[in-house]
């Protein structure tokens, strides 16, 4: 690859980007790179806006100001949505809609799909979308017979199932069973392994955290840090834990938290 390809541009680039939602500036000034095979995590406690910095990166939520690029392409040109898989906050597949774990799985799939009509390949990557988070067997059921976590898998599914280069995800991991976790940790696992690039939103690393490659924390829209994830395990090492210390009774307790 030359760099004529965009091969050597970031996958994505915040630079400056403030967004507001009603009146309220909610991010402040974001700077943020994902390079290519990147997974980088976002952190930051509720309302520290990573779900709205997700929304801006994907053109939900109008910029205020600053730049974006995809693909070293403009926000406002990028047109290559097939290119990436979005895993929103979680919500239920179905919405209120009958429809069956295929037919959610193959709406991921019709960006790729030519004058909308479905291939012999599209199925099967359907099919392998399917099988990654573990539902193979439940490719004909009702969405509204599934559990929580296997919501989550379908909708993981979806998003798979476009083969996309960049995978972005609010909180795949919320509300969903340790079973599912470990089934999703492996899928994202082979993802990463095939070279997809990952921006994802969690509130711990969990399961997924010996594939995260770098941790962004918001506090108050804005970047706080931006660097090596904290290995140690347990909530209590990580860069934003809420740590009240009782024990300095001359100062009001230390809230030096992030993730909650
Ligand atoms: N539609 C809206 N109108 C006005 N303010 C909003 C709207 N949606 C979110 N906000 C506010 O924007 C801020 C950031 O919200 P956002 O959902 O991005 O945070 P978050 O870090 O993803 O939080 P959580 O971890 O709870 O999902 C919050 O203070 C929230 O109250």
């Amino acid at each position: 690859m030359t760099p004529e390809d965009g091969m050597t541009e970031p996958v994505i680039s915040l630079r400056s980007v403030r967004a507001d939602l009603g009146s309220r500036p909610v991010l402040r000034g974001i700077d943020l790179t994902v390079e290519r095979g990147e997974v980088v995590a976002l952190l930051g406690a509720n309302g520290s806006g990573k779900s709205t910095a997700i929304r801006t990166i994907i053109g939900q939520v109008p910029t205020a100001a600053g730049e974006i690029e995809l693909f070293g392409t403009p926000r406002g040109r990028f047109r290559d949505w097939a290119r990436i898989g979005y895993v929103p906050q979680r919500t239920t597949a179905a919405g209120g809609v009958p429809a069956t774990v295929t037919e959610i799985v193959s709406s991921g799939r019709l960006s790729r799909a030519r004058f909308g009509m479905l291939r012999r390949a599209d199925h099967e990557a359907v099919r392998r979308a399917l099988e990654m988070v573990g539902m193979a067997d439940r490719a004909k059921d009702s969405v509204d017979a599934l559990s929580g976590g296997q919501h989550q898998r379908v909708l993981i599914a979806r998003a798979l199932a476009a083969e996309p280069e960049l995978l972005i995800m609010d909180e795949p991991m919320a509300g969903v069973d340790l079973a599912s976790q470990e089934v999703l940790a492996r899928a994202l696992e082979e993802q990463v392994a095939r070279g997809v690039t990952v921006l994802l939103v969690l509130h711990e690393l969990g399961p997924l955290e010996p594939l995260i490659d770098r941790a962004v924390v918001l506090r108050d829209g804005c970047v706080l840090h931006d660097g090596p994830p904290p290995r140690a395990v347990g909530q209590h090492a990580l860069p934003g834990h809420d740590h009240v210390h009782p024990h300095s009774p001359e100062h009001e307790p230390m809230r030096t938290g992030l993730l909650s």
